[in-house]
């Protein structure tokens, strides 16, 4: 053994104590925090039995400081990760949050619902999007998480059409940068794939990429990338276009990485739920307008939030679903409602609408 290997493992052994008083200091710290969370849930058990354990303004605040606070050497987003955990296990000490999610497992949905709420609340998969606002609705879950709209394929209608008949809020929002890779099982022979399995957006998604390496396979459109993964499990000649957590959930081999057409590609979803959020200090609104179906009308619509100054994020129009050839409008901006010159606006707003509903006014997405 050289002197230098015998001052480096000294070096190493120093290094190491150092973490362990350090993690013993951190876990003081965490239990002292999970007790002071402990504290809290007191306090809001003792306003009755709707009391709110989850509260989405103050996460945002906590994670939001997480990330100003920062100094390195790791990255913002990885330090609010970390907190985003920690405070995830707090709520489950006072009360486990139970969230249903678009499934099945192994969606990005799913990772959403992860990235959103941590890994201590307790989530469920279901077939649709129509059974998550349901399950919400019902009480048999507290919260609910959807897609809404990609930043490459544009908006998820389904999200958007079960607004129209549901009396569900916007809580939340979180955007998830979506990687699509090509995977195969382990009897799948590389060069006879002749059939491709994805959920229809993910296709379109990785539209040139199929094009330029795939150009004569069949691409096959199923209900969602998790699906596509479990199919190719037993099938020799067939791929799936699915996420990491799909690969992993079924145990495929990724044959070629990121192999979405734009490398920005992401996608956001909405956490619905029944609570009215507090202004966290950044904030979304979202509404769903009807207008009466006269000369002027998106005009009337939009010219107040100008003079408001208030900056729309998106607009949306899907058919309303009461008579045809008539519309209802999707409109998010940013700001909360409880703001003056906000709600001055949306005053006027409902004044030239056939009908208004605030969907939400809930965090900008953090992480
Ligand atoms: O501040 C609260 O209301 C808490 O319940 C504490 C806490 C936290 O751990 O920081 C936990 C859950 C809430 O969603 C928000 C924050």
């Amino acid at each position: 053994m050289t002197e230098e290997t015998v001052g480096g493992d000294q070096r190493l052994l120093e290094l190491r104590n150092r973490i362990d008083s350090i993690d013993s200091e951190i876990a003081r710290l965490i239990s002292e925090r999970a007790s002071c969370a402990l504290e809290v849930a007191e306090v809001k058990k003792a306003t009755g039995e709707d009391a709110l354990y989850y509260r989405p303004e103050r996460e945002a605040q906590v994670l939001r400081r997480a990330m100003e606070r920062n100094d390195g050497p790791l990255t913002d987003e990885e330090m609010a990760r970390l907190f985003r955990e920690i405070m995830s296990a707090c709520l489950a000490l006072e009360e486990p949050v139970k969230v249903a999610y678009l499934g099945p497992e192994g969606t990005f949905t799913q990772q959403a619902a992860l990235k959103h709420f941590g890994n201590s609340a307790q989530s469920r998969p279901l077939a649709a999007i129509d059974e998550v606002f349901r399950e919400v609705e019902a009480g048999a879950v507290n919260y609910g998480v959807v897609p809404v709209e990609n930043s490459t394929e544009g908006v998820i209608n389904h999200t958007l059409d079960n607004f129209m008949n549901s009396n569900l809020s916007i809580c939340g929002e979180v955007e998830l940068r979506i990687h699509h890779h090509l995977m195969i099982s382990d009897v799948t022979r590389p060069e006879s794939i002749t059939r491709i399995y994805s959920h229809a957006q993910s296709l379109a998604q990785c539209r040139k990429w199929l094009d330029a390496h795939y150009p004569n396979v069949e691409r096959v459109a199923v209900s969602s990338n998790a699906d596509a993964a479990r199919r190719v499990k037993g099938e020799w000649n067939a791929a799936a276009i699915a996420g990491d957590m799909a690969a992993e959930l079924y145990g495929l081999k990724v044959l070629s990485e990121k192999i979405e057409d734009r490398p920005d590609n992401s996608t956001r979803f909405l956490i619905i739920g029944t609570q009215r959020v507090p202004a966290s200090g950044d904030d979304k609104t979202s509404l769903m307008v009807s207008m009466r179906n006269e000369p002027g009308a998106l005009h009337d619509l939009l010219e107040p939030f100008r003079r408001y100054g208030i900056d729309l994020t998106r607009v949306e129009t899907r058919p309303s679903q009461s008579g045809n050839w008539t519309y209802v409008f999707f409109v998010d901006f940013k700001g909360h409602r409880n703001t003056d010159d906000i709600a001055e606006a949306l005053k006027e707003v409902g004044a030239c609408a056939s009908d208004l509903k605030v969907l939400g006014s809930y965090p900008r997405g953090v992480l």
